[in-house]
């Protein structure tokens, strides 16, 4: 099995062709429209759920076998059909194009396999098995969707406007002070606080040299070496 590099793809406006029309093909239409992604089907024949995605303009279909030449000017492809031989042909077209391709029933043939996905907004969660059971995967998402610890994508907004001011100003703020700042206690106050009076706070925090539990200077504030953040993880072995 490869060890996988993870990213995060742009797909706005970029050409992605699906080839084959089941219900597979259809498993992958949302995150690729979520994305942003211009959607082309080329299949003889579609569920229904993809019928309904051409009917809302999500994608188009062409409906036809798969012949070599149609990856021309895609950016992503997905090789969806039941046909080995075909999605084989697909797999020799995208290496010679040079276009990433996902083929559903043979990971070897891979330049990149899709994860289970939890969102809440701004927050992605990629979930990978490598492979090695998608079943896993899939319940690692439904465990995590539900988890606690998706409350801190609350925190996303005041940290991106306060990182904005930082970046303006561009102060240098030692990443382990970020770390300091993210607590449970900020967490309580998005949910009472309103959000300017929050990011005031955070700035005090990241740039207040005076601070007692924090370091005492920023010079001072290295990584691992914050007595806030030492005091938390001495709590969080104990507890
Ligand atoms: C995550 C998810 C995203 C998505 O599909 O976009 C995804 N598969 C999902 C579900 C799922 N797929 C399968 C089952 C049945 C149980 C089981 O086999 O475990 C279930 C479970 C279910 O449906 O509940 C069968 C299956 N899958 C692959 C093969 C071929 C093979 O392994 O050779 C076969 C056998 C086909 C057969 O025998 O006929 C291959 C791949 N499936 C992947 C992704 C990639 C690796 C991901 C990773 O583990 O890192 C990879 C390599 C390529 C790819 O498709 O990108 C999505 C979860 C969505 C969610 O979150 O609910
Ligand atoms: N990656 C995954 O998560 C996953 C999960 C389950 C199954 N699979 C595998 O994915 C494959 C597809 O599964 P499915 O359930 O969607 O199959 P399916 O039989 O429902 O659909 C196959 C589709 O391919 C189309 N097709 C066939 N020949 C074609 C050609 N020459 N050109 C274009 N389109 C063509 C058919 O018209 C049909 O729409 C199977 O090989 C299956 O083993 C993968």
């Amino acid at each position: 099995m490869p060890e996988y590099y993870p990213v995060y793809l742009n797909l706005a406006g970029k050409s992605c062709v699906i080839v084959g029309g089941g219900t597979v093909a259809q498993g992958k239409i949302a995150a690729l429209r979520d994305a942003g992604a211009d959607i082309k089907i080329i299949s003889p024949q579609v569920t229904d759920g993809i019928k309904r995605a051409v009917q809302h303009g999500d994608v188009v279909w062409i409906q036809r076998e798969y012949k070599p030449g149609d990856l021309g000017g895609a950016f992503i492809a997905v090789a969806a059909t039941n046909v080995w031989h075909v999605n084989r042909q697909i797999h020799e077209e995208a290496e010679n194009r040079g276009v990433l391709l996902n083929v559903v029933d043979d990971p070897d043939q891979c330049t990149f396999i899709a994860p289970s996905i939890v969102r809440r907004d701004p927050i992605t969660l990629a979930i990978s098995t490598g492979g090695a059971s998608p079943a896993l995967a899939r319940k690692m998402r439904e465990v995590l969707s539900e988890a606690r610890i998706l409350q801190w994508a609350e925190l996303a907004g005041v940290l991106s406007q306060a990182r904005r001011v930082i970046k303006e100003k561009r102060t240098a703020i030692d990443p382990t002070r970020w770390q300091c700042v993210i607590t449970e206690e900020l967490l309580q106050l998005t949910h009472n606080g309103n959000d300017d009076e929050t990011v005031g706070i955070i700035l005090s925090q990241l740039e207040d040299p005076g601070i007692p539990e924090m370091c005492p200077d920023l010079a001072h504030c290295r990584p691992g070496g914050c007595a806030k953040r030492a005091a938390m993880r001495a709590a969080e072995a104990v507890s």
